[in-house]
């Protein structure tokens, strides 16, 4: 038997408040699903109703084909990780790991062999004797994914883990996760506002915009093929910027500010034919910056740096583009060299399967483009924020 869940047409309100609006998705057995959107999307409402905490006012939800919808959270093979976990304070690790086989009134060997078993899937074969003030926070997640994980469920339930932890802990337990993911082989499905984090775990991401299922794709495909401007600014923060599509000699052309390009080629195989304003979507480490009239871009988009930011690898900055309302980010690799002063002259370009049109589906939050700054103080970061100081 497979144990695919299957989500269908769940809708669900709190006091008139709508939380889920009309969500269907199903999920592979042994999958690593995660559930993005911003704060207040409903992504946690499904994952309790998944769990059995609330009961979805329409719709139903299906395990290994069978209807699980009003069943109580203890009789579904489902078991939830909390963003902070709370483990008895007088039991040590392996008795907090236990407990649940104890309940169900498991032999005293079997529940020995299956602690010990869990005690290494999360890495703390030496802790079985610590309480849980000895531990530290990341050390606690994974007794708590351990104890979650010791009733062998189909389906474990994460709801934002890893959001508690220091960035240098949570990275680390990023690998962990997977590795404990594929040694258990049941389904995962992680819930987070962090795109950085979906993009790095899961192998579908479902993505949520005000109670709506807007994408369900793999992390690839939506970093890289998003079906709206909505997705396109969630993960990876690409530029998405407002456009013209104009009738040319073939075909379609994007008006851009003042300059005018061709449409970048459709992967899909379709050709947009309908004029008319629409987003271009060009994500920041796909422009290729150059000091004006240098690399043969010939300077057909011409932009000013507005300010910029010092990342390591790379320079991140903005750049004002006459006739183009917001300002573009791009990312400029610290080994090119290339003189990033305020307000200096620079030639924009992009291959042009790097850009995609978007339908106008709804204004991406815009920020406003700051007047540019002749600020040139020495350092790396530059520009309107040194203004300000
Ligand atoms: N118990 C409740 N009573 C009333 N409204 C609620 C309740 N729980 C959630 N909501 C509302 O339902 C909507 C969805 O909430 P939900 O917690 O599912 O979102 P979320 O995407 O998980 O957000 P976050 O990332 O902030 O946890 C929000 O508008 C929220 O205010």
């Amino acid at each position: 038997m497979s144990w695919d869940l299957e989500i269908r047409d769940v809708s669900h309100e709190y006091r008139g408040n709508v939380a889920l609006n009309d969500v269907s998705l199903s999920f592979g057995e042994g999958e690593f699903v995660t559930l993005l959107g911003p704060s207040g999307c409903g992504k946690t409402t499904l994952l309790r109703a998944i769990a059995g905490f609330l009961t979805p006012r329409r719709g139903r939800i299906l395990l290994g084909g069978e209807e699980i919808t009003g069943r109580s959270p203890d009789r579904r093979p489902v078991n939830m990780v909390f963003q902070r976990p709370t483990l008895f304070p007088h039991l040590n690790v392996a008795d907090n790991i236990a407990f649940g086989l104890r309940v169900e009134r498991r032999g005293k060997q079997e529940i020995a062999r299956r602690v010990e078993d869990m005690l290494g899937l999360v890495d703390l074969a030496d802790f079985g004797g610590r309480r849980a003030h000895e531990l530290s926070g990341g050390q606690m997640q994974r007794v708590a994914m351990a104890r979650a994980l010791i009733k062998r469920p189909r389906v474990l339930l994460l709801d934002e883990p890893l959001s508690a932890l220091d960035l240098k802990v949570r990275l680390q337990m990023e690998v962990e996760l997977r590795r404990m993911h594929r040694e258990t082989g049941a389904t995962f499905v992680h819930v987070t506002h962090d795109q950085r984090e979906a993009l790095a775990l899961s192998d579908r991401i479902a993505l949520f915009d005000r109670g709506r299922l807007v994408e369900f794709a793999a992390p690839e495909e939506i970093y890289r093929r998003p079906n709206s401007a909505f997705a396109a600014q969630f993960v990876g923060d690409a530029n998405v910027l407002p456009v013209d599509l104009v009738p040319a000699a073939f075909g379609m052309a994007v008006q851009l500010g003042e300059v005018r390009m061709p449409t970048p080629p459709d992967p899909a195989g379709g050709t947009r034919t309908d004029a008319g304003p629409a987003w271009l979507m060009v994500r920041p480490e796909s422009i290729r910056v150059s000091p004006v009239g240098a690399g043969g871009t010939s300077g057909r988009l011409r932009g000013s740096v507005l300010d910029t930011a010092y990342r390591g690898d790379v320079f991140s900055c903005r750049l004002s583009v006459p006739g183009v309302p917001v300002p573009l980010k791009a990312e400029v690799p610290v080994e090119e060299g290339v003189l990033l002063d305020v307000g200096a002259d620079v030639d924009l370009a992009w291959p042009p399967e790097a850009g995609r049109v978007l339908p106008l589906d709804r204004p991406p939050a815009v920020p406003p483009v700051p007047a540019p700054t002749d600020n040139r103080r020495a350092g790396r970061n530059k520009g309107s924020a040194d203004a300000l100081a």
